[in-house]
């Protein structure tokens, strides 16, 4: 430490001499100002004169209130209810101090003020040692001027023996107030004395071995309840009452430590006490100032401080997560010791564990774990109510085939362009936006619900209505039903359109009939869906159905925060020759700008030009708007995800890791995929389609085969024809059925050696075949999960006969020793002798000397009877099989 950081260390600041006395720094600032003395703020140097002075006003500040209240410039003694009524306010703080000497005086007429004067004449060298030492009178907290003044005196090194008499008196009458009754000290110095005050007990007679009478006692107790806030201040949140060791912590009273109670207390208490601690920090408040021996109650019942909820975000040692429950680390290590896990206190825990330390203290965890960036689309961002402005709606259109979906589409966007885009050349960019009464509704124009469930099978939710568009002339029909299916499973409102009502066999009201068996009622029917009655030939109805859009929208209330990095889903892609990878994209969330970085799907790239539906060059898109954009490095997927990213090597990197990702799964499938898991697979909606590859003998059944195949109709997946060819079948074939997740079918051909080995290897699935019939049947039953289990037999063991013995009514028992593997009671067995099976069947007893056994292991002897068959030599082999379901290939 250097001489200066010493010298800073012993200067008495604002903060800490309004601390001794109980007082704010701003009160103590206030004085000091009112009386001249310049300062800045709670961390300047209070200078002796400045103390004395501070002293003095608050000397002049009690005799002028006792002049008031008395008349005189004599001071009476005060009544104790006149003590409990002195406020903490500067002007009155000496009054505290002076009850605290005088209330003695009257109470127990000055024997605490004689006991001051005593000690002070006793222990001369120790009050020396205290004088010197201006922390320890700060520890003491004086609480009054007079008190002050004598840490002034100490700071000079001077004395002055009224103040110094009177201080005494009332700091050990303090400081008696927070011991128990009986408790006593002598104190070895004034620091020590005062130590005991604030929170030891018994401690104080042990070392000071003085004895007091309980009148004392009573005194001080007394007294204590006006000065119970100046005691308790420091030290006394260190001491745990109940830890008689704490004292030991604060012997002499020296300087820094009086100065920094805390520093060593409160490690002290931590680890000991725990709520003892803070218990001492509750008194310290404020409700229990004055209430010397309630504290101590307090101070020994141990307040269960263990939160309700943690936050964890992540993996953490012992120690933390002790900390963060309000436990000790032994406690958190009990726990784990009767959880059967040994851990020391730097050892790390996962969550799991956590989660159940946590459970064991009955406490919540809520686990905020960073989340990865590559995944986006999982990840949601929420945004502030304020943030959020209303967006146009997202609308798709959807029906039975030549309902007039596109027809309708096609006139919404004729007679609604918005005007500054009239006369621009539409663009086909898979959507497209529109204007009505200065509102903008953005369609989707991929009409069909086969795209707008693919849309939500990659997860991408783009649309906020569904128009089911009805023919009046035809009415509801299968795909009608299936559009309403898929709007529902979407959550999406729905509203009705009848089109072709110019039609003359139009029957509006029959449409609105059959669709109340599919719950879409018309509102003047008591329903609530809204229908509108459309031509869409005609451009009849338009307006009112985009009135009605409208007015969803306002309902829903559908909002966006254009002010973040843009979120949006691949309508569509392609590769363009001019222009390399082309993306039309529907922004979601956030504003897409020109130059941004971004990530679609696998891909990344910048955003090199933008345009919208009409082909119009824009700078930036907000929320709900589709666009076409280039500047990518390949070609994303429709439904993908497409997000911005603040440059183009974090897009690319998490690109790659989204690539791989992708890979990775992909990989993982192709290992599994086979007609036998096919239709588990189809089950769960992992699979749409069977990708085959076809080897066969000649180009003609090839042909065959591959139409055949085509022609399979199974329900919700298709067959899909990757590679097709003459000849064997080769590594080359097994590879690509491994990368793209096929089955190989082999007609009249078989694998080479090497295919053979990497398709075993690589689990891929060939069916060899005859008849290209079966290969047809055996596909389609496999798509409709119709396929037969296969078995395979698998030896578990062999046995080998030593003895034979007969008994009769039973049958020959053989003595046999397992030679390999094992022997199961519930296995099937063949009697081999000389290499030739001579009986199979089942095992009819398999004992262990007298005991039956279920299974024998190698190595060990056993009696085996055979079901039904007795002729069992010595020398003959027992083979044991199981059947196992197995893959079919
Ligand atoms: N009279 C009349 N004919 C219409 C109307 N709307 C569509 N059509 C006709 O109905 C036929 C089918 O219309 P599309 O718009 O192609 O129907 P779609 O539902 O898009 O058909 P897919 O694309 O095959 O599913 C076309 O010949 C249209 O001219 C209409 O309001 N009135």
């Amino acid at each position: 430490m250097t001489k200066q950081e010493k010298d800073n260390k012993d200067k008495l600041r604002v903060y800490e001499y309004a601390k001794s006395l109980n007082m704010s720094s701003k009160e103590i600032i206030t004085i000091l100002k009112r009386i001249n003395i310049p300062v800045n703020n709670h961390m300047s140097v209070m200078e002796n004169d400045a103390v004395v002075k501070v002293e003095q006003f608050f000397k002049d500040v009690k005799a002028n209130a006792q002049a008031k209240r008395e008349g005189g410039p004599q001071s009476k003694p005060q009544t104790q209810a006149q003590v409990s009524q002195v406020s903490s306010k500067p002007a009155e703080a000496p009054k505290r101090t002076d009850n605290s000497g005088k209330e003695g005086n009257e109470n127990k007429p000055r024997q605490g003020q004689r006991e001051g004067q005593r000690e002070g004449q006793r222990h001369p060298q120790r009050e020396g040692q205290r004088d010197g030492n201006r922390s320890g009178s700060r520890d003491g907290r004086p609480s009054s001027p007079a008190a002050s003044s004598d840490r002034n005196a100490n700071r000079g090194g001077a004395r002055d023996g009224q103040r110094e008499q009177q201080r005494q008196g009332g700091d050990r009458q303090t400081s008696m107030n927070t011991r128990q009754g009986n408790n006593q000290g002598k104190p070895t110095g004034q620091g020590e004395q005062r130590r005991p005050q604030q929170g030891g007990q018994s401690n104080n007679m042990n070392r000071g071995g003085q004895q007091r009478t309980a009148p004392q006692q009573q005194q001080r107790n007394d007294q204590g309840k006006s000065q119970q806030p100046q005691r308790q201040q420091q030290p006394a949140r260190s001491f745990d009452s109940t830890n008689n060791d704490s004292f030991s912590q604060k012997p002499g009273g020296n300087k820094n430590q009086s100065r920094k109670p805390n520093s060593t207390t409160k490690r002290f208490d931590d680890n000991r006490t725990g709520g003892g601690m803070r218990n001492g920090r509750g008194g310290r408040g404020g409700k229990n100032r004055g209430r010397g021996n309630n504290q101590q109650q307090v101070h020994r019942e141990k307040i269960d401080n263990t939160p309700k909820k943690i936050i964890v975000r992540g993996e953490m040692t012992v120690g933390e997560l002790a900390k963060l429950l309000h436990k000790d680390a032994s406690e958190v290590i009990k726990k784990l010791l009767f959880l059967g896990v040994m851990a020391t206190i730097n050892q790390e825990v996962d969550l799991e564990t956590i989660q159940l330390i946590a459970d064991e203290f009955k406490v919540e965890v809520d686990l905020k774990l960073p989340v990865s960036e590559d995944p986006f689309e999982e990840t949601e961002e929420k945004d502030e109510e304020a943030d959020l402005q209303e967006r146009p709606a997202v609308v798709t259109i959807m029906g039975h085939v030549d309902h007039g979906k596109t027809t309708l589409l096609d006139a919404i966007r004729k007679t609604n362009v918005t005007s500054a885009e009239a006369g621009g050349i539409t663009q086909h960019i898979g959507a497209y936006q529109v204007e009505y009464n200065n509102k903008k509704v953005t369609f989707l124009d991929t009409p069909g619900h086969e795209a707008f469930t693919l849309m939500r099978s990659r997860g991408a939710q783009v649309t906020d209505i569904t128009i089911i568009v009805v023919a009046a002339d035809d009415g509801v029909m299968p795909q009608t039903v299936e559009a309403i299916s898929h709007a529902k499973a979407a959550n999406c409102p729905i509203i009705v359109a009848v089109n072709k009502v110019d039609k003359p066999e139009a029957n509006p009201d029959r449409v609105k009939q059959e669709l109340t068996e599919y719950e879409l009622v018309p509102e003047e029917w008591g329903g609530d869906t809204i229908f509108v009655n459309v031509s869409a030939k005609q451009g009849m109805g338009l307006d009112e159905l985009l009135e009605m859009i409208l007015l969803v929208s306002e309902v829903n209330e559908y909002k966006a925060n254009p002010d973040k990095r843009a979120r949006g889903t691949v309508i569509e892609a392609e590769l363009d020759k001019g222009r390399g990878p082309v993306v039309r994209i529907l922004v979601q969330h956030g504003t897409l700008k020109v130059g941004d970085a971004f990530v679609a799907g696998t891909c990344f790239g910048r955003v090199r030009a933008m345009v919208n539906d009409r082909g119009r060059r824009l700078k930036e898109a907000g929320p709900s708007t589709p666009v076409e954009i280039t500047g990518l490095t390949d070609v994303p997927q429709a439904g993908d995800p497409f997000m911005a990213f603040e440059d183009e090597r974090k897009a690319r990197s998490i690109a790659e890791k989204r690539a791989t990702t992708y890979r990775q799964s992909q990989l993982g499938a192709n290992t599994r995929v086979t007609l036998d898991d096919l239709f588990k697979h189809i089950k769960e909606g992992e699979m749409k389609e069977l990708n085959v590859i076809i080897k066969g003998d000649v180009q003609g059944s090839v042909e065959a085969l591959r139409g055949s195949l085509q022609k399979i109709d199974v329900e919700g997946v298709r067959v899909k024809i990757l590679h097709s060819g003459v000849g064997a079948i080769t590594e080359s074939d097994i590879i690509l059925a491994t990368a793209s997740n096929a089955i190989v079918v082999g007609f009249n051909v078989r694998p080479d050696a090497q295919a053979k080995a990497t398709a075993d290897e690589e689990k891929v699935d060939i069916r060899l075949h005859r008849v290209i019939y079966t290969i047809v049947e055996e596909i389609e039953q496999a798509m409709k999960g119709m396929l037969d289990p296969e078995y395979k037999e698998v030896v578990i063991g062999h046995a080998e006969v030593r003895n034979t013995f007969k008994i009769s009514k039973i049958g020959t028992i053989a003595g046999c020793m397992i030679t390999q593997g094992k022997i199961s009671r519930a296995a099937e067995a063949r009697l081999i002798r000389d290499g030739i099976v001579i009986f199979e069947g089942k095992i009819d007893s398999l004992k262990r000397f007298k005991d039956d056994a279920k299974e024998v292991a190698q190595g060990y002897e056993c009696g085996i009877m055979l079901d039904k068959y007795n002729d069992l030599r010595e020398g003959d082999v027992i083979e044991a099989f199981v059947m196992e379901t197995v893959e079919r290939k």
